[in-house]
């Protein structure tokens, strides 16, 4: 079995750069019908031109009459092609989006449960719920915007030069300017829009970090401190975001002002030359009303898809910071081993057995190995309690024979499959710190699973002796985390969580009696008994008392566990 590993800066190992701007095929047709809708403005301003020119040489309303309905198609055609594309842009953004997401969410249910590099459930909730949101608005609207601009200006510009070189050389140096000034303030944009993001998920991650452990911080008098850096936090969210903000009105100022200039000076020039004050520039011998308007007309069309472009600035800093974070989602770590579900032929297998042969395992390439060259072989419906000091692997051991891990040696195999996590229904677990949810007992222990009915839940509760309070606590809900539970209770609900799984045949217990008093040691210890009749049990354990209850103990001893194992 092999396993996988951040490198040293916690970047993928495989190296694989993350795909920062989606090729989407509906995008790019997005972004071509509009770029058509914009084209048709210049037919129009060409029509408006030489009906203007037509009534200022003495044409009549026939004169005019089809060229003005000609302009009104046209515009009919525009909006719908405008239309049509602002759709289409929409609906190919939340593909790319959903797409990404779903990746994101696959990667994260593929890092193994004991991997602490894992980005914390709150940074990933906030990323994925909230700021994957901003990729909409930047493929949507920044994608399409951006190829208008570099498409429609020299179309333009293509119309203005047999008019007018004058025109069209000042068009010409207007227009690089804003690229070039939009891409300095695009740096720090996106910069600030990194910063923003990674304040926000932070924050989030912070929050919900603390909320779960509330009574904790409340009991150890810590409320004022956490409550000093939660308003800390959100005054440096308060910080970024204005700084994200300022720079976006930056460049609309920016752009504005040399769009504005650049239209000025047009006019300036063709009003100057239209009173004959200006006799060069033109190709003829001046520009009359229908050219001078129709180069006119173009000009503010020229810097429209730059304003636009502006317009959406920040959208694409966000869009991008929005696509690293959620991508970065996707980085390798501890890796849930890959495997498939029971086959066949080894459904014929004695249920419940268990081998390790030469199995190792780290947390990560920079730590030593907790297990080394382990040997461990446990037949069908053995019960076995691991012993050992605290940090010699137990946990650990028990995590590899639930395929929570790949082993980085060596080979663990449930019933002669490796173990991997879709084995999960032949395991059930009662862990060393049962999560609890916010709702009844009964629910508790059926956590929504479609296969198991409420008679399921009442039989596993009265094994695991919950049942008389479950039914006095009824469809009274117990709060987040276990609140209304005792410590002895919540392990009664792990073990009746385990005990709904009727298909298991094999129940890893880790530390069941921990932290308990004697009499409720002994309680859970029988009812762990119950449960394991007729399966496999491992129970990883401090406690002498539920070891002699089992059929054989494993010493975790760096020097004996090779012998205690064999
Ligand atoms: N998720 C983790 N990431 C990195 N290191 C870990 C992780 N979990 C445990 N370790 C380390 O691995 C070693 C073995 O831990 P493990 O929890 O398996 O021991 P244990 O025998 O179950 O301890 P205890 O009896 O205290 O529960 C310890 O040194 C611990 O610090």
């Amino acid at each position: 079995m092999g396993s996988a590993y951040l490198d040293k800066n916690g970047k993928q190992a495989s190296g694989k750069p993350a795909k920062a701007v989606p090729r989407h095929g509906g995008l790019q047709k997005a972004a071509i019908v509009q770029t058509l809708a914009s084209l048709i403005w210049i037919p129009q301003a060409a029509i408006v031109a030489t009906a203007v020119g037509r009534i200022a040489n003495g044409g009549g309303f026939n004169d005019v009459l089809w060229l003005a309905a000609s302009i009104a198609t046209l515009g009919i055609v525009r909006s719908c092609l405008e239309a049509a594309s602002g759709r289409m842009a929409f609906w190919a953004a939340r593909a790319e989006l959903t797409a990404r997401r779903e990746r994101a969410i696959e990667a994260l249910s593929r890092r193994s449960p004991i991997d602490s590099a894992r980005p914390s459930s709150g940074e990933a909730a906030s990323v994925i719920g909230e700021q994957a949101e901003m990729i909409v608005p930047y493929l949507s609207r920044f994608q399409p915007a951006r190829f208008k601009a570099s498409a429609v200006p020299l179309a333009i510009l293509v119309c203005v030069v047999p008019i007018s070189w004058v025109a069209a050389l000042i068009l010409l140096f207007a227009m690089p300017l804003i690229p070039v000034f939009m891409a300095l303030i695009g740096w720090r944009a996106q910069a600030a829009s990194e910063k923003q993001l990674s304040a926000t998920g932070g924050l989030n991650g912070f929050l919900l970090d603390r909320l779960r452990g509330m009574a904790t911080i409340r009991s150890l008098n810590a409320v004022d401190a956490t409550a000093t850096r939660l308003r800390a936090d959100a005054e440096s969210l308060k910080v970024r975001t204005m700084a994200v903000l300022k720079i976006a009105f930056l460049s609309s100022a920016v752009l504005e002002l040399f769009a504005a200039l650049g239209v000025a000076l047009v006019a300036v020039y063709i009003g100057f030359s239209l009173l004959g004050e200006i006799r060069f520039g033109a190709w003829t011998s001046g520009l009359d009303l229908t050219t001078g308007l129709f180069v006119l007309l173009l000009a503010p069309a020229f810097f429209e898809p730059l304003r636009e472009l502006s317009a959406v600035w920040h959208d694409r800093a966000a869009g991008e910071a929005a696509i690293k974070a959620i991508d970065a989602l996707n980085a390798d770590g501890l890796m849930l081993p890959k495997g498939t579900h029971q086959s066949e032929d080894q459904a014929s297998a004695p249920a419940g057995a268990i081998r390790m042969q030469n199995v190792g395992f780290r947390y990560s390439k920079d730590t030593d190995a907790v297990i080394d060259a382990f040997d461990l072989n446990i037949r069908p419906g053995e019960h076995v309690a691991l012993l050992g000091a605290s940090g010699s692997g137990k946990s650990t051991l028990l995590a590899l024979i639930a395929g929570q891990a790949s082993c980085e040696t060596g080979t663990v195999t449930i019933d002669g499959q490796p173990a991997n996590p879709h084995l999960q229904s032949k395991i059930a677990w009662v862990g060393q710190k049962p999560h609890v949810f916010a709702g009844t007992i009964a629910g508790n222990v059926l956590l929504n699973r479609r296969s198991l009915a409420r008679l399921d839940a009442a039989s596993a509760l009265d094994l695991a002796k919950l049942g008389s309070l479950a039914r006095n606590h009824g469809q009274r809900p117990l709060g987040d985390g276990g609140t209304g539970l005792s410590g002895g209770e919540v392990l009664r609900l792990a073990i009746a969580r385990a005990a709904v799984n009727r298909d298991a045949s094999i129940v890893l217990a880790d530390e069941p009696t921990a932290h308990l008093d004697a009499e409720t040691a002994s309680d859970i210890t029988e009812s762990l008994l119950v449960l394991a009749k007729g399966r496999t049990l491992v129970v990883a354990t401090h406690d002498p008392r539920l070891a002699a209850r089992m059929d054989r103990t494993i010493v975790l001893d760096p020097e004996t566990v090779r012998e205690a194992a064999e």
